[in-house]
């Protein structure tokens, strides 16, 4: 629903089309958002438990799926969301063949796999939301600190939306000057200032935030939004998302992981090379095995 209103706020499409199992949800959900019709420009809001409602979508978002209890990793999820899919990609590709899919549900790296693999779809117009959100978290975290707006602080995360995801340092930079330059240590355990407190905070916010709240909703539909916007725009604009990574930075299987990707109406058109330090590029090669060691047995 986070997904939801951020796009209608977006006035991003003429037709939304909300599918869900839970039907009573699904149309109080529906209603509601119909009723504030007035004050948004998305004419159209349809639901139903059956698919034939997303029939031609341009774009399909899938968030269905189990969500993490307290405590719990998204790769705890991966089996009980591997069914789910199951069910789902087979009517989203029969009612839109030519749709793009943005996966957001979780284990997202895995999922996306899973997607792609269902689908049979080109790897093009299969997109994790991945790393959008751990990037966004990152940003707004270097703002705090530097009390300066997260939009101009720059900085990447990269690879496994999530536990093992890889904080660029040498790319973290405000109007082009690097923070690496003005603190050559910044990221390892020896670093005085402790940057590398931000990754961990990164790292930490679902859990926390799952704590707290239950779930977390708000700043993953603001990015799915984001995306978005991207693809249906065809802005062509970089995003830290999900794709393919076999053959890059000497990774052999078939994972997705989030690099730098340009975004617009053919889904993911090309990817951005990052340099990256040998350590960077390891901690991208053990998240890379510890995923295909958990794909390489699902049954699809
Ligand atoms: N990638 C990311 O950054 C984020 C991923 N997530 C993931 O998104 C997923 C959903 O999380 P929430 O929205 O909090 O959970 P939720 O429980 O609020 O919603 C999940 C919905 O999926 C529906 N559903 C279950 N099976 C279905 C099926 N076969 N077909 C259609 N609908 C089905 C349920 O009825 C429910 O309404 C979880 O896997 C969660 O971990 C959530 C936040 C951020
Ligand atoms: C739930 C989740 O994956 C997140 O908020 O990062």
């Amino acid at each position: 629903m986070a997904c939801a209103v951020s796009i209608i706020l977006k006035g991003l499409s003429d037709e939304l089309a909300l599918v869900d199992t839970d039907e009573g949800k699904l149309q109080g959900e529906t209603m509601d958002l119909q009723h504030g019709s007035p004050f948004v420009k998305m004419p159209n809001i349809v639901s139903s438990k059956d698919y034939h409602v997303t029939a031609n979508s341009n774009l399909v978002i899938i968030t269905a799926g189990a969500r993490q209890e307290k405590g719990e990793t998204r790769l705890n999820l991966v089996q009980r969301n591997v069914s789910v899919f199951k069910l789902m990609i087979s009517n989203i590709t029969k009612y839109s063949p030519r749709c793009k899919l943005i996966i957001v549900s979780n284990p997202v790296d895995i999922l996306t796999y899973v997607a792609w693999k269902l689908s049979d779809f080109p790897k093009n117009r299969v997109i994790g939301s991945g790393c959008n959100l751990d990037t966004a978290r990152f940003r707004f975290l270097i703002g705090q600190r530097l009390g300066i707006h997260s939009e101009s602080c720059h900085g990447w995360i990269l690879g496994e939306h999530g536990d093992s995801s890889v904080a660029v340092w040498s790319g973290v930079n405000v109007a082009g000057v690097c923070l690496k330059n003005l603190n050559s240590d910044v990221g390892p355990n020896t670093d005085r200032e402790e940057w590398k407190n931000v990754h961990k905070e990164v790292i930490a916010s679902a859990y926390e935030i799952i704590k707290r709240k239950g779930y977390t909703s708000w700043a993953i539909g603001f990015s799915v939004a984001d995306l978005t916007e991207s693809i249906l725009k065809n802005l062509r604009r970089v995003h830290p998302v999900s794709t393919i990574i076999k053959d890059l930075y000497g990774i052999k299987e078939e994972v997705f992981l989030s690099v730098p990707c340009i975004l617009g109406e053919n889904g993911i058109t090309d990817i951005i090379k990052v340099n990256l330090t040998p350590e960077e590029e390891a901690c991208l090669k053990k998240s890379a095995e510890t995923l295909w060691e958990i794909q390489k047995v699902l049954k699809l």
